[in-house]
């Protein structure tokens, strides 16, 4: 008989606070080996919390994590030797060279990939002389993910793997993201930015206020939260964003909108906007139209007015 292979990932009825915030509230999910994974939402929704809880980093206070079939809390040196993690300013040794501390990183494996190749690749090799603490915050971000990547991990945690990377290198950080799920690798990856997981990930989670409100494929999220007018909701988050920049945010998300095939009306209200709420709205067609509204989690808008026209 035909055995398939537990998730690479499954969480259960996660719940972690820390003292009165309740970072995650019962959150499950779980994330297949040959698939990319994105945890989506916005600054605060727990995404963090979650991958911390799943590398071990964190005690959960209630619920189940099962990483490659075991604990991550209770994780053997082998386990982790399996499972990559990029972690946000997660802790690299500043005094070394970029490149030194690659190959480092690569000696502690059995069958590492080909540093220079990996270097080239990430482009660290233009900066591979210089000492961390020196590297700009792009640089460390492709240094961070080249350490998670270069021990041929069978399951990958990159937590806003693409933050501060400019557009051509996310370009290939995509990719290699595709090809790593091409070759079996689970990849688990969080972000606020729809736009990030179009085209790249598999299997999206959308997560808020520490619950998961959405899962599927990146259109099912869109096409599940439909009004039966077929509009769409979704929220983004904008405190403490200039008013000058709310325009720039709505060109984003109206090329957003089109590459989703939807159209964009955009609703604003005074000029210090707490939060924006933006209504995609297209025909209503489809079985889409059928399915009753809700509110989604898009992006927080300074990523989103930062993102680089493409
Ligand atoms: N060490 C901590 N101490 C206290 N509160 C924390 C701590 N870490 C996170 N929080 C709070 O827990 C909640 C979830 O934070 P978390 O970092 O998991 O969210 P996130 O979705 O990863 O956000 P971001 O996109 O900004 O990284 C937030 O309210 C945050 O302020």
């Amino acid at each position: 008989m035909e055995q398939t292979s537990p998730p690479a990932l499954e969480i259960n009825s996660l719940v972690r606070s820390y003292g009165p915030v309740r970072a995650a509230s019962g959150i499950s999910l779980t994330a297949q080996r040959g698939a990319v994974t994105a945890l989506l939402g916005p600054n605060g929704a727990g995404k963090t919390t979650t991958i911390h809880c799943a590398t071990g980093l964190l005690k959960p206070d209630a619920g189940t994590v099962r990483v490659l079939g075991r604990d991550p809390w209770r994780a053997s040196a082998e386990l982790r030797s399996r499972v990559g993690v990029m972690i946000q300013d997660g802790g690299l040794a500043s005094g070394a060279p970029a490149l030194a501390l690659l190959r480092y990183g690569a000696s502690l494996y059995a069958d590492p990939l080909d540093v220079d190749e990996l270097a080239e690749h990430l482009g660290i090799d233009r900066f591979a002389g210089t000492l961390v603490r020196r590297l700009s915050g792009g640089q460390r971000q492709r240094l961070a993910l080249a350490l998670a990547l270069v021990g041929r991990p069978e399951l990958v945690f990159l937590d806003e793997p693409t933050a501060g990377m400019d557009a051509s290198i996310s370009r290939t950080v995509r990719r290699l993201m595709r090809s790593l799920a091409r070759t079996g690798t689970a990849v688990v990856l969080t972000t606020h930015l729809m736009d990030d997981v179009e085209g790249l990930a598999d299997h999206v989670v959308v997560i808020n206020h520490g619950e998961v409100v959405a899962s599927g494929s990146p259109e099912h999220v869109v096409a599940s939260h439909r009004a039966a007018d077929g509009t769409v909701h979704l929220t983004a988050t904008a405190s403490g964003i200039a008013p000058e920049k709310v325009g720039a945010l709505e060109v984003d998300l109206r090329r957003a909108a089109a590459r989703l095939g939807v159209s964009l009306d955009v609703t604003t209200g005074a000029a210090d906007l707490e939060t924006v709420l933006l209504d995609l709205t297209e025909p209503a067609e489809g079985p889409s139209a059928e399915v009753p509204s809700a509110e989604v989690p898009l992006a927080d808008v300074p990523s989103a007015a930062r993102e680089e026209v493409r």
